[in-house]
């Protein structure tokens, strides 16, 4: 090779030949002739399996519901307390176009009902206050007064449930809507974070998180709106009826009650509080431990860690038991107290309206209303307490939500976009350096230029820094020094979606989706028609592979489906960047796990992908670049003043 032809590195140890600087000359890739589409491609396509026809619903949202909304949303609140949340929460839901008559026909149900419960207690004093001064024999208009009234105040109780359920029905697709936004906002959110964010968190714990999100919206909706609210309004009522129809000294024993109640609530629950978070801490571990021991279990079974996972597994479980039951013991002293102060409350009213009664200055129907009027208190009291913790373990609840929203990536996106549509691209790698977060350093002055349409292989031995080279391409991780430019334009100025729509990779293990092979085929490109579809795969040698299949395109595949070979993955993954068509193709040791014979069958596709792009093959073995222009040849040896000059060829 003359000096001409190789590529200066800069830096220690890393090293890159040009094997012919000149681009080849390759031919075109022939698309047309041995295949032909139009109507006939539809009959690839067998029946649709039940599986199939349950994931295509999930791919398409009822009509009733938007899909999705326009983001952003608005910002989270500074912390979890009821006063930030709540304005939060208005803003989500105000996003709502059915809010206004919502809100409108909900408020109009509450007071309604609430007026209705309280008429009962009223009409019921009215009649016994008649019956008690009626001589023996009433006229029939007086009498069938009285009747009505006391039927009227039995039916009142029936008419304010059915107003308050009403305004539940009015009222909840708000609160789920809004939870849906919350849970969409959130895992939009967690998929723009960067690499490292996600390597540290469990995908178990994740998933908790927006779970736990979603419904802590719809709870506190609920309490809020449909308890709290409504029942601070029925005190006043109450309260105001008592100091008129009863005394003021009832109507005080009432509020000190319904204030006792509360305190009682509000303190043993904020004591709970604390055991629930430590157990919600440990319900995330646990999920995540059967998260990862059932993902895993092929690791998990052939290291024979079975009994230790189980072992893992319990440890976590009793340290929850724990936790549990010390929030079940808090809560049966709440549950407990709370009956005390209210039985406490109705005991003095009835002591204190007895008494009157006796000494005439009230009537029995001014009795039998306060303690109408308590018991109509009493069940939402009784609500209250439970929504209450409720409504703490959701604000607990919410605080995973924030500490995500609050998380911004490491990576700014870019803002100008990289052509989709090229001859391959050109790349200039200028001294890259780079160290993992608490690791050691792994690339130490990396330079490199790859003109387009030209193949460029990465080797070296295993922990040398050829995979992180990829991650840097695809901009997972910025690198700390130095820069990396494709079009001669530095990636940290592309959009990241322009930058990866112009990349296909070829991984060692590709990922599969429980979903049909089509969709893990549509993958890459999501709005491919089928003819599309049916065209990569038969690029990529999959297609009869796919026809010998039960269900054809339609078969699911993945782990709760069909199992595919390692050379069939490698196949829906050359497929997919077939149908991406990319500027810039990266194999990363994609055939690294594949037997030679369908090795050797793989690359001669890899070769026809590769036409007319840039490719950046990572390699253990010769095999796979042995028709590469270039080749970066990564030295494992980390002393950073070695400085060799191996070239291969
Ligand atoms: N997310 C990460 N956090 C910390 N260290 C990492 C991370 N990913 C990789 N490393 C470390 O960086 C070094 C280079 O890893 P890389 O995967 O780039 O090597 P490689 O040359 O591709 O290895 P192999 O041939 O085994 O795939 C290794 O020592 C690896 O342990």
């Amino acid at each position: 090779m003359s000096e001409a032809t190789k590529v200066a590195i800069q830096g220690v140890n890393i090293h890159i030949s040009g094997a012919s600087l000149v681009p080849r000359t390759r031919s075109p890739l022939s698309l047309g002739s041995p295949l032909h589409f139009g109507s006939s491609t539809r009959l690839c396509y067998r029946p649709l399996p039940r599986c199939h026809a349950l994931l295509h619903s999930i791919n398409t949202p009822s009509s009733r519901f938007s899909a999705l909304e326009p983001l952003p949303l608005p910002p989270p609140p500074s912390n979890v307390s009821l006063p930030s949340v709540l304005p939060y929460l208005w803003d989500l839901a105000s996003g709502d176009p059915t809010l206004g008559w919502r809100l409108f026909v909900a408020l109009f149900l509450l007071i309604g009902g609430k007026a209705a419960g309280i008429v009962g207690p009223l009409l019921l004093k009215f009649a016994m206050d008649k019956l008690q001064t009626a001589p023996n024999y009433l006229p029939k208009q007086s009498a069938n007064l009285i009747l009505g009234a006391l039927v009227f105040s039995a039916l009142s109780k029936a008419i304010s449930a059915g107003m308050n359920e009403m305004r539940y029905v009015i009222f909840a697709p708000l609160g789920h809507a809004t939870g849906r936004r919350v849970a969409v906002h959130l895992l939009n959110h967690i998929l723009g974070l960067d690499l490292t964010f996600h390597l540290e968190k469990s995908t178990g714990v994740l998933a908790r998180v927006i779970d736990r999100a979603q419904r802590a919206v719809v709870h506190i909706f609920r309490a809020v709106v449909f308890t709290f609210i409504p029942t601070a309004i029925e005190l006043g009522l109450v309260c105001v009826l008592l100091a008129k129809q009863v005394s003021t000294t009832v109507a005080g024993v009432v509020l000190v009650t319904f204030i006792a109640y509360v305190w009682w609530t509000i303190d043993i629950t904020r004591a709970a509080a604390s055991s629930r978070k430590e157990a919600n801490k440990v319900e995330e571990l646990v999920t995540g431990k059967v998260v990862d021991a059932l993902l895993n279990f092929e690791m998990v079974a052939q290291s024979n860690n079975q009994k230790l996972e189980v072992q893992q597994y319990n440890g976590l479980l009793v340290r929850h038991q724990v936790a549990m039951l010390d929030a079940e013991r808090l809560s049966a002293a709440l549950n407990a107290g709370q009956a005390f102060i209210l039985a406490a409350g109705v005991a003095a009213v009835m002591a204190l309206a007895g008494l009157s009664v006796l000494r005439g200055s009230m009537t029995i129907g001014d009795l039998i209303l306060a303690n109408g009027l308590i018991l109509q208190l009493s069940g939402p009291l009784q609500f209250l307490g439970f929504l209450y913790r409720d409504l703490r373990q959701s604000l607990v609840d919410l605080d995973s939500l924030i500490n995500i929203l609050t998380t911004r990536s490491s990576l700014k996106d870019g803002y100008v976009e990289l052509q989709k549509d090229g001859p391959g691209v050109r790349i200039r790698a200028q001294n890259l350096h780079f160290t993992y977060k608490s690791s050691r350093k792994v690339l130490n002055g990396v330079s490199l230029i790859a003109e387009p349409g030209e193949s460029v292989a990465i080797v070296g031995p295993s922990g040398s820094g050829k995979s992180t080279i990829v991650k840097l391409l695809l901009r997972l991780y910025d690198p700390d020094s130095g820069a990396l430019f494709m079009d001669n334009l530095d990636l940290r100025i592309l959009t990241q979606a322009s930058l990866r729509r112009a990349v296909a990779v070829v991984p060692q293990d590709t990922v599969l989706f429980n979903d049909t092979i089509h969709h893990n085929i549509a993958y890459s490109q999501p709005t491919a028609s089928e003819a599309e579809i049916v065209v990569a795969a038969k690029q990529a040698q999959l297609h009869d592979a796919v026809m010998r299949m039960p269900g054809g395109y339609s078969t699911v595949v993945g782990e709760r489906g069909l199992k595919l070979s390692g050379g069939e993955k490698q196949r829906v993954a050359i497929a997919r960047a077939f149908l991406k068509a990319p500027r810039l193709l990266i194999c990363d040791e994609a055939t690294s796990a594949l037997d030679s014979n369908t090795e050797a069958e793989i690359l001669k596709t890899l070769k026809e992908l590769s036409s007319g792009r840039t490719c950046v093959f990572v390699a253990h073995r010769l095999s796979t670049i042995m028709h590469c222009d270039k080749i970066l040849v990564m030295d494992g040896v980390r002393r950073e003043e070695k400085i060799g000059t191996q070239i291969m060829r």
